[in-house]
């Protein structure tokens, strides 16, 4: 199957205004502690990289990659865990950067493997939320956008690993 750009569903400004506002909520919530942002690769990079300059304070990054879409609109339903972290959680308070909850697969493994750790707390934050394919239930503490359910593309979020670079996010059809 070949897909191409449909249409834009956020732009680059509402992006970036979102990003702010879920970098000034996460802060609010943990006041002066020491937040590790655990970073789910390769989706979550853009959107990470620009939700750590809007956090202040002690944060300390580290990335996990997982894989379960390779070049399918739709999850394999395998989680492959590709890369752990290295950083100890053990007490830490912890927030997983995702780009995109779909499934909630990919999310729900990584917060069982990172529970194991016994961190002081575990939070969720995702760009994009798409509830309607939810095949597990799976919340998230922080959601940027509420999506409906059509395959996106753009700000590090791929198909068949290409389209990561766009700067805005686009839904896609095919051709
Ligand atoms: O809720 P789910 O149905 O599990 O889907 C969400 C996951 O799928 C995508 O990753 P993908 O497996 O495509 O790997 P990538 O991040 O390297 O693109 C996305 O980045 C999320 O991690
Ligand atoms: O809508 C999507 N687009 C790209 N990758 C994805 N992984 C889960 N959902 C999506
Ligand atoms: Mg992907």
């Amino acid at each position: 199957m070949a897909y191409e750009i449909d249409s834009i569903l956020l732009t680059e400004e509402q992006l970036k205004q979102k990003v702010e506002e879920i970098g000034a909520q996460i802060r609010q919530d943990f006041q002066d502690e020491p937040i590790v942002l655990i970073i789910v690769l390769k989706g979550a990079f853009v959107f990470a990289a620009d939700l750590i300059r809007e956090l202040k304070g002690k944060v300390t990054v580290d990335f996990v990659m997982a894989s379960s879409y390779g070049r399918q609109t739709v999850t394999t339903g395998k989680v492959r865990l590709l890369k752990d972290i290295d950083v100890n959680i053990t007490g830490k308070n912890v927030v997983l950067v995702e780009d995109i909850i779909d499934s909630g697969l990919t999310l729900n493994f990584l917060k069982e493997h990172f529970q194991l750790h016994k961190p002081k707390s575990l939070k969720i934050c995702t760009l994009l939320d798409k509830p309607e394919r939810r095949k597990v239930d799976l919340k998230a503490d922080y959601v940027g956008f509420v999506i409906p359910d059509k395959f996106i593309i753009g700000y590090g979020i791929d198909y068949a690993e290409l389209y990561r670079n766009l700067p805005y996010i686009a839904t896609v059809k095919e051709v």
